[in-house]
């Protein structure tokens, strides 16, 4: 599975333990998310009184994104906090890789997670039309396994660095941001 041989790949570029991330994801407790944004008007978006996704980070270790051609997915640049930079949707096959919450408490802060949203597409932002068309995505969110700590591992961890996340099992660490999140 490809999400596998991605966290697989990220114990080696890391230099840690083969299996350090694997086998905390083992099973895992993944979910997919079909997302669809109905038609909506242009200046709803450009106003702000509506948004198709506020700027989040996800929960899990990585998700994989798949997008239509409507475009408006956009990133937070790292280096300049509050603006954000739209991700190419010109072919529907490429694959968004995120780094997400858990990940980034697990690395204890070395990978962080990705800050993104669903804006007005980028080509819109020019364009007459007063309709943003539908648009729709498909998110696997690769979990840790549900039992696993979401504390920092251990490989990450140094005087000089002590823990920045507490210690919780990832399902509890879902729990939390899912009530957070969906709070209503
Ligand atoms: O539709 C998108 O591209 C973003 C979806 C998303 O961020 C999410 O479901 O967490
Ligand atoms: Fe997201």
């Amino acid at each position: 599975m490809i999400s596998f041989e991605v966290m697989r790949a990220l114990e080696l570029g890391l230099g840690i333990p083969s299996g350090s991330f694997t086998e905390r994801s083992t099973p895992d407790s993944s979910d997919l998310r079909l997302n669809n944004y109905p038609e909506v008007d242009l200046k709803e978006l450009t106003t702000g009184s509506a948004r198709r996704i506020w700027p989040h980070t996800d929960t899990g270790l990585i998700s994989l994104l798949l997008q239509d051609r409507v475009g408006g997915l956009e990133f937070e640049d790292r280096k300049n906090p509050g603006v954000f930079l739209p991700v190419c949707s010109d072919v529907p096959t490429n694959v968004v890789l995120n780094v997400a919450d858990t990940l980034e408490r697990w690395t204890n802060g070395v990978l962080k997670a990705g800050v993104h949203r669903v804006n007005t597409p980028h080509s819109m932002q020019v364009s007459n039309n007063s309709k943003v068309a539908a648009r729709s995505s498909i998110v696997f969110f690769f979990r840790a396994n549900g039992a696993a700590s979401a504390g920092p591992l251990d490989s990450f961890m140094t005087l000089q660095r002590p823990a920045r996340y507490s210690e919780i099992t990832a399902l509890e660490y879902l729990q939390q941001r899912n009530s957070t999140l969906y709070a209503y």
